[in-house]
């Protein structure tokens, strides 16, 4: 018999918060969230959704107009500055601009932290070079914040955070200054971090492919609050609410809009279907039994599968060619089997619509 694995214990929690400041600004309006030991939770949104206000109150730079922030179970507001001091060392802060001291060396940064939190000289220095030898910069210890590549930096940044063995790293857009590739290294630097020291990971950003990358479970921001949260995977998969949908597609091949389907009308005349392919769903398995069955040609006109959380997803748009009665059943069936109805005809063209994925299709409420 197997024992019932017992759930993470919350090492963040927020109780619907609000903060509101001088002036009426309402920058956080009731959000409820809770973060998991050991897990990487992304909190994601556009410019001045609040996501920066929301970690300042996780750090308690920012106290709540109403509701409660807790950190491992305990409530910021009841501890006030002198309680907070100890409970901020167990939060590590990584910035977007990486917040290094110009003046001071690689080593002489990862040390600050160390040196403010009372470990002796050798202590420190043991600890900071075991820091840097983890994040990949041994040997760059003497060097000067000015001498290295942004992602470099980052990594000091991030040796930094980690030095004083935090229970949770908040991540400021800690990616978003940085190029594609050195973004890639930085996210699987952070997964480590969270692998391999259990770190808790809390971080804000605007990039969808940041949560796809590393995160556990997401909660998309606007206006003040969380309008939809969940498993990376499942609102990858099934996003329910309109800009949820508009940042997966941002990071995912999806059923095509617009001009974009616009021009792939005009470059393909016959019926064009789109079929997303998620992990567990029939939709792809039906797609080449119904070709053949209904003797119906194709040709792929754009798309593709990725992984999300090491699971297929994506969606490629066919253009289907052959009887109109046969492609009609195709696309019937392929319809059906992804839980979609076709789009109505566009006029005065060849029978052209597009299946789009079902749940892109359905805009609903908070999960
Ligand atoms: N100190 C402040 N005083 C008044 N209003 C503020 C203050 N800080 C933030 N706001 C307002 O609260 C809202 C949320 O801002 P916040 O910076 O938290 O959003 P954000 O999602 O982090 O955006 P960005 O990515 O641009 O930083 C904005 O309308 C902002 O103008």
């Amino acid at each position: 018999m197997t024992t019932p694995a017992t759930p993470a214990h919350p090492v963040v929690e927020l109780r619907e918060v609000r903060k509101e400041f001088p002036g009426g600004s309402v920058a956080v309006d009731g959000v409820s969230l809770t973060v998991a030991a050991g897990t990487v939770f992304g909190v994601v949104g556009h410019s001045g959704a609040g996501k920066s206000t929301l970690l300042r109150l996780v750090n308690g730079l920012e106290e709540p107009t109403s509701g409660s922030v807790l950190l491992d179970g305990r409530d910021l507001a009841a501890l006030g500055e002198r309680g907070l001091r100890p409970v901020r060392r167990e939060i590590g802060m990584v910035f977007q601009q990486f917040n290094l001291f110009r003046s001071r060396t690689v080593l002489g940064n990862v040390l600050y932290p160390l040196r403010l939190a009372g470990l002796d000289r050798a202590a420190a220095r043991a600890r900071a070079e075991e820091t840097l030898a983890f994040v990949g910069l041994s040997g760059h210890g003497g060097r000067y914040p000015e001498q290295l590549s942004g992602g470099q930096r980052q990594r000091v940044g991030i040796a930094r955070a980690l030095a004083t063995r935090p229970k949770v790293l908040l991540c400021d857009e800690a990616t978003s200054a940085l190029d594609p590739q050195t973004t890639g290294e930085v996210l699987a630097l952070l997964r480590r971090v969270n692998r391999e020291l259990g770190v808790t990971i809390l971080l804000i950003t605007h990039e969808m492919e940041v949560v796809r990358g590393l995160c556990d479970r997401v909660a998309v921001m606007e206006d003040g609050r969380v309008v939809e949260s969940g498993e990376v995977y499942d609102v990858f998969a099934r996003p329910r609410h309109p800009t949820t949908a508009a940042f997966v597609r941002s990071a995912l091949h999806s059923a095509p809009q617009g001009p974009l389907l616009e021009r792939l009308r005009e470059r393909h005349p016959g019926r064009l279907v789109t079929v997303p392919v998620v992990d567990g769903a029939p939709a792809m398995d039906a797609l080449a039994p119904l070709l053949r069955g209904h003797g119906v040609d194709f040709a792929f006109v754009h798309g593709g599968v990725g992984e999300v959380r090491g699971r297929p997803l994506g969606s490629v748009t066919l253009e289907l060619r052959g009887e109109e009665a046969a492609v009609e059943a195709v696309a019937a069936g392929l319809a059906a089997a992804s839980g979609t109805s076709a789009a109505p005809a566009a006029s005065g063209t060849s029978a052209a619509s597009v299946t789009s994925i079902a749940s892109v299709a359905k805009a609903g409420g908070v999960r």
